[in-house]
């Protein structure tokens, strides 16, 4: 948040409020008709609380039934009316509500989405979990109930105290002070109270959520670990403590909604006390006593539900501070000011880039230059921790790189679109997500407007495979594919890939948990299939390495050697050893 002072809880509430405030301004006219009729909803009750105490008092008195006709109708047409109104004022504001929460799913989303290469590695999936759902959800409080509320109740304050001062001004003094009692001073109160109780409480739902989130991914190593009980014991205790912050919410929830009812009723005693000897002296009539005694009662209908709905809004703010905590991320990579779109591509050229982590001693990469145009097909081998991956994350755009090191098409990638970058390559990885529906709908989402599902499937080796399942296409993957072999599985990721049709594809490890005889096999398909595709594949095992058009040895992050296969063999260095280090482990395997 900017130019806030972060010390200060008044000056953090009240950015937040005005953030949240800022998506509500396209709704201003639904906001106001819906304000208009919560208004109007409050005058019918008024209204019929009046005219009924009017119908009463009077009928008391036993007067024509000509005298009440008028009271009648009033009470009727209120009665209805109040009902139509409160339908209507629900209607409208849960409607603009939703509008309101699935642009705030939207908003929260897009500031997320930035962030994902490189920004969100701390984060557990439960925050951000807790943040996309439960955090959203619980902002409806600050819209339904945080902003026609309010204004209504001043309006109603407003008007019934200038309704009650035509009558007496001591009256209409002890109104104001009754309804200011309630809707600012207890408000206020109520509000300082619960606004550290109401972050607890959403620090406490946010470690559950991680705390689950945890215990289902690691379900299968909890059992075999068999530590059960302990991570039973930690949900116990996390969900104590979420227990004890609702609870500490609701008890102030309740004593907030008592103190109003108790101060309402003071006031209708502290009316009578005034109004009465005033009857007596005969300054004002016993039936607008009644008349004014029950409109009090109505006037604190809305002003009652303010200090009870402080302690939602309180809420809503402190979720809504932790969701603009992480919408407010520093984008790790980010993009130029006037970035320029590209959308083809002819050459990738990287020249003498060094990249170090964030805190690491030393660089991960240093030095390394390549160059790929459309058709070639590099390897990048190398032990484990020799910078693979990260050189592939560096083309991907996943990590920020000093200007004058990348070049897409001879233009520097500092100066260019990083989504129009990441529109060029195709990713292949043992650890892409397969989502948890069908095959085809998993297809599909490399390309929805690419019919011919079935010859890449044929050409990936499924075809068998898929005519063996009772739903072929249909079937139900599992969560990330767990209803998939290996095989199975790296064989779809890569009909994915092709179907995806990128003219660059990268490659990490794609095969490297498949047997020697599948992995040989999937390289060649890879290899063989869109021939004008450049791709890049890193891997530490030498498979298909004649197959390539150069090879990139990388050693603690640096090119040692490059060169064909058969170049590298006569070097005699590292890829050499490598290699003979692989052959042996393949003839003891056998
Ligand atoms: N996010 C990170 N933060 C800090 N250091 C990192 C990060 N990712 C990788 N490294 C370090 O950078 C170096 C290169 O890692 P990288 O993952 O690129 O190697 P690799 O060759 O792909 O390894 P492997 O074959 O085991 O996957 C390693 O020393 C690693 O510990």
């Amino acid at each position: 948040m900017n130019a806030v002072d972060l010390a200060d809880p008044a000056a953090i509430s009240t950015e937040v409020s005005r953030r949240l405030l800022s998506f509500a301004r396209p709704y201003w006219k639904e906001i106001s008709l819906s304000m208009l009729l919560s208004l109007a909803t409050t005058a019918a009750n008024i209204g019929m609380m009046g005219t009924s105490a009017y119908l009463i008092a009077t009928a008391a008195l036993q007067p024509s039934i000509a005298v009440l006709q008028v009271a009648i109708v009033g009470v009727r047409t209120f009665g209805i009316s109040r009902g139509v109104f409160r339908y209507l004022e629900r209607l409208v504001s849960h409607s603009v509500n939703f509008k309101l929460l699935s642009e705030l799913r939207g908003w929260f989303f897009r500031a997320i989405e930035p962030l994902v290469p490189g920004g969100v590695e701390d984060l557990k999936s439960g925050n951000l979990l807790a943040g996309s759902v439960q955090d959203i959800e619980t902002l409806e409080d600050f819209y339904v109930r945080g902003i026609a509320p309010p204004i209504a109740a001043a309006i109603v304050t407003t008007g019934v105290s200038l309704f009650t001062l035509q009558y007496s001004i001591s009256m209409a003094g002890m109104l104001a002070i009754g309804l200011i009692l309630t809707g600012l001073v207890l408000s206020l109160q109520i509000r300082s109270i619960t606004s550290r109780l109401s972050r607890a409480r959403i620090q406490t739902r946010t470690r559950l959520s991680e705390l689950a989130v945890e215990t289902i991914d690691g379900a299968a190593e909890i059992l075999m670990a068999n530590t059960v009980d302990a991570h039973l014991q930690k949900i116990k205790t996390g969900s104590r403590q979420a227990k004890d912050a609702s609870l500490s919410l609701s008890i102030w929830y309740s004593i907030s909604l008592g103190t109003g009812t108790l101060i309402s009723n003071l006031t209708l005693v502290g009316i009578l006390y005034l109004g009465i000897p005033l009857v007596r002296s005969g300054q004002i009539d016993g039936v607008s006593l009644a008349v004014l005694a029950l409109i009090t009662l109505a006037s604190f209908e809305p002003i009652n539900l303010l200090p009870s709905a402080t302690v939602k809004i309180e809420t809503s703010l402190a979720a809504a501070r932790r969701l603009f905590d992480l919408a407010d991320r520093p984008v790790p990579i980010p993009e130029p000011i006037h970035p320029e779109n590209i959308t083809h591509f002819s050459n990738l050229t990287i020249r003498h880039l060094n990249f170090t982590y964030p805190g690491a001693q030393k660089p991960a990469l240093f030095d390394v230059s390549l160059q790929i145009t459309p058709g070639k097909r590099i390897a990048i081998v190398g032990p484990s921790g020799s910078g693979k991956t990260t050189l592939l994350n560096i083309i991907q755009h996943n990590l920020p790189v000093l200007s004058d090191t990348v070049f897409w098409n001879g233009k520097d990638a500092c100066e260019l679109d990083g989504y129009s970058i990441r529109g060029l390559i195709g990713v292949l990885s043992q650890n892409a997500y397969l989502f948890s529906t069908s095959i085809k709908e998993n297809l599909k989402l490399a390309n929805s407007y690419n019919p011919n599902f079935q010859s890449i499937l044929e050409e990936v080796g499924l075809t068998a495979w898929l005519n063996s399942l009772p739903n072929g296409l249909d079937t139900w993957l599992g969560d990330n594919g767990s209803q998939l072999s290996g095989g199975e599985r790296q064989r779809l990721l890569l009909a994915r890939t092709i179907l995806l049709n990128r003219p660059l594809l990268l490659a990490d490890e794609p095969f490297a948990n498949l047997d020697l005889a599948s992995e040989d096999k999937l390289l060649h398909l890879l290899l063989q299939c869109q021939p004008n595709c450049a791709q890049i594949i890193a891997t530490h095992r030498l498979t298909g390495m004649h197959l390539y058009d150069e090879i990139l040895v990388l050693d603690d992050g640096k090119i040692v050697e490059r060169g064909t296969h058969t170049d590298l063999l006569i070097t005699q260095g590292l890829y050499r050893r490598l290699w003979e280090q692989q052959t042996n482990l393949i003839f003891f395997d056998r």
